[in-house]
């Protein structure tokens, strides 16, 4: 019955087939999630908006930078949820966790939630994060003393990553290097193994394109041990923390702070946002707001959850390809490895700070590129109020309960934005060109108030580690480094890089003496 939907409206579309809608490449999970978006994109690339149909579904595809921007972050009050939730059971933990909040009380969480996430807080947490990386390049150079020098990067990128929010959301702290039989390591690689499996994929597909179906039918994403293996923890620590009064500088004691109207935005100082990284996603006004709002002790618990989910694949990810991108691109890692000496020159070996992480240009440049290169795919809107959208000769009403797509993958891909797109170029984010880019075709973090909470707390993180690896280890190809390297189909938020065979890479200590 809607398959004539965009057609009434002067709109080009991807053609529907029976049932399927034009999404057949979805169903048939023959590409990765990049490319399948990389192809919604081109397919009408000169286009500012076009529709697909997920299944009898119309969604429109918003690709021309100035409608991003007034969809995204001008008209947000018509757009502030998402289509695609990732639980619709009511009763689960997982059902208020921020992603999946919608209206009041997302902007409520959100607006209670990011005072944790402000550049001063990461400069508090940053050496929880100092600690972790630390443990990282002691593991990697206890194994290459022993003739160890061939590694898959993802895994051992997901441990630090594990271990990072662990320690920084939770506030435990766990070595998955020295003892990978860790719970929450454990617990990471199961999740990952129950999200890969048939039915919870099936769910997944429901939930992207039957979302008003799986409402009724009330599905969590979740088995209930894994949400009662956070609220266990949580609990526990909470306890020990209030006995104790202990207070660490982590986001649990900001969300116990929280949950007491203790926990308020504070405004950037100027010198702080100078040096912020170019990808770093910018809170708006609902994020700012003072909320005084009663949260339940299960809203808290189920932020920590939504922190250890959202923040594990996504950074392991970046940072096993950064990792990846420098063995290749041998200049870059010349470049960065320079950038790197200098600073730990300057600090006479020790530690590196946050203040110099910040500062350091090249490693921003190179994890800017990286963020480009291997984007979330994709971010999606729902209209929750009718929304009349005008543009060149085109005026049509986008109606309440309509969606549409950002194709950020196909957008950073884009030869219009971005010249020799497959091309590993962090000179891209140089001080020359930076400015040149527009921020709506640079959207790593998502777009407007409901952009990425952490992404301060990713970029801190995943610049700790490539400082400390790109300090101590040249990176080569072994005999099983795939180049270009081979991606698995995987639509979950998070894991949508999931490689066929691993990213391998060998590690060879630099000579300290040069340093
Ligand atoms: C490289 C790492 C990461 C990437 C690329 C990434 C990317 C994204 C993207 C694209 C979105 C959707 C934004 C939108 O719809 O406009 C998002 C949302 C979110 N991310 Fe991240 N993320 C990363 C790391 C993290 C980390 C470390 C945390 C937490 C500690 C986190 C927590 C969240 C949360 C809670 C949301 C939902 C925000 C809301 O609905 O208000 N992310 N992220």
């Amino acid at each position: 019955r809607e398959y004539d939907y965009f057609e009434k409206r002067g709109i080009p579309f991807s053609k529907p087939r029976f049932i399927v809608g034009s999404r057949m490449d979805f169903i048939l999970r023959n590409k990765s999630f990049l490319d399948v978006f990389k192809d919604v994109h081109n397919e009408f690339r000169y286009e500012k908006v076009s529709g697909l149909f997920d299944f009898s579904n119309p969604v429109y595809v918003i690709r021309d930078p100035y409608l991003i921007k007034q969809l995204g972050v001008k008209e947000f009050d018509h757009f502030v949820d998402h289509n695609f939730l990732m639980d619709t059971d009511p009763s689960s933990l997982f059902n208020k966790a921020l992603f999946n909040l919608q209206g009041q009380k997302w902007r409520d969480m959100r607006a209670t939630l990011s005072p944790a996430f402000s550049g001063s807080k990461m400069r508090q947490m940053f050496e929880l994060m100092n600690v972790v990386g630390q443990q990282f390049t002691d593991y990697l150079i206890q194994k290459t003393k022993q003739g160890e020098h061939s590694f898959e990067f993802k895994e051992l990128a997901r441990k630090f990553a594990v271990d990072v929010i662990a320690t920084c959301a939770l506030g435990i702290e766990v070595n998955s290097f020295e003892n990978p039989e860790n719970e929450f390591y454990q617990f990471a690689c199961n999740l990952l193994d129950h999200l890969k499996s048939f039915f919870t994929m099936l769910k997944i597909v429901g939930f992207f394109f039957l979302p008003n179906f799986m409402l009724k039918l009330k599905v969590g994403l979740l088995r209930e041990s894994a949400t009662q293996f956070f609220r266990t923890a949580v609990t526990e620590t909470i306890k020990t923390r209030e006995e104790k009064s202990i207070i660490r500088p982590d986001i649990i004691y900001l969300l116990m702070q929280a949950k007491k109207g203790k926990l308020f935005y504070e405004t950037e100082k100027d010198a702080d946002k100078a040096v912020e990284g170019f990808a770093t996603a910018e809170e708006s006004h609902v994020g700012r707001r003072t909320v005084t709002r009663n949260w339940e002790y299960d809203d808290l618990v189920a932020q920590s959850m939504s922190f250890f989910f959202a923040g594990y694949e996504t950074v392991s990810t970046i940072i096993s390809f950064t990792a990846y991108e420098l063995m290749i691109n041998t200049d870059c890692q010349a470049k960065l490895q320079k950038e790197v000496d200098e600073v730990h020159r300057k600090l006479d070996g020790k530690p590196v700070t946050y203040d110099e992480i910040q500062r350091m240009k090249y490693l921003d440049q190179v994890i800017s590129e990286t963020l480009r290169k291997y984007p979330s795919p994709v971010v999606d809107r729902l209209c929750n109020k009718d929304f009349v959208l005008e543009y060149d000769d085109k005026k049509f009403t986008i109606e309440k309960g309509r969606s549409f797509y950002i194709p950020i993958g196909g957008i950073h891909y884009d030869d219009r934005y971005y010249k020799n797109p497959e091309k590993f170029d962090p000179e891209r984010f140089n001080e020359e060109n930076r400015g040149k880019i527009d921020p709506a075709t640079y959207l790593p973090f998502g777009v407007g108030p409901r952009n990425c909470i952490g992404s301060r707390f990713a970029l801190t993180e995943i610049k700790t580690i490539v400082y400390y690896l790109a300090l101590y280890f040249n990176f080569e190809p072994t005999a099983r480094t795939e180049i270009p390297i081979k991606v698995k189909y995987n639509p979950l938020p998070g894991n949508r890089f999931n490689l066929v065979n691993g990213a391998w890479l060998k590690c060879i200590p630099r000579k300290m003496s040069a340093v």
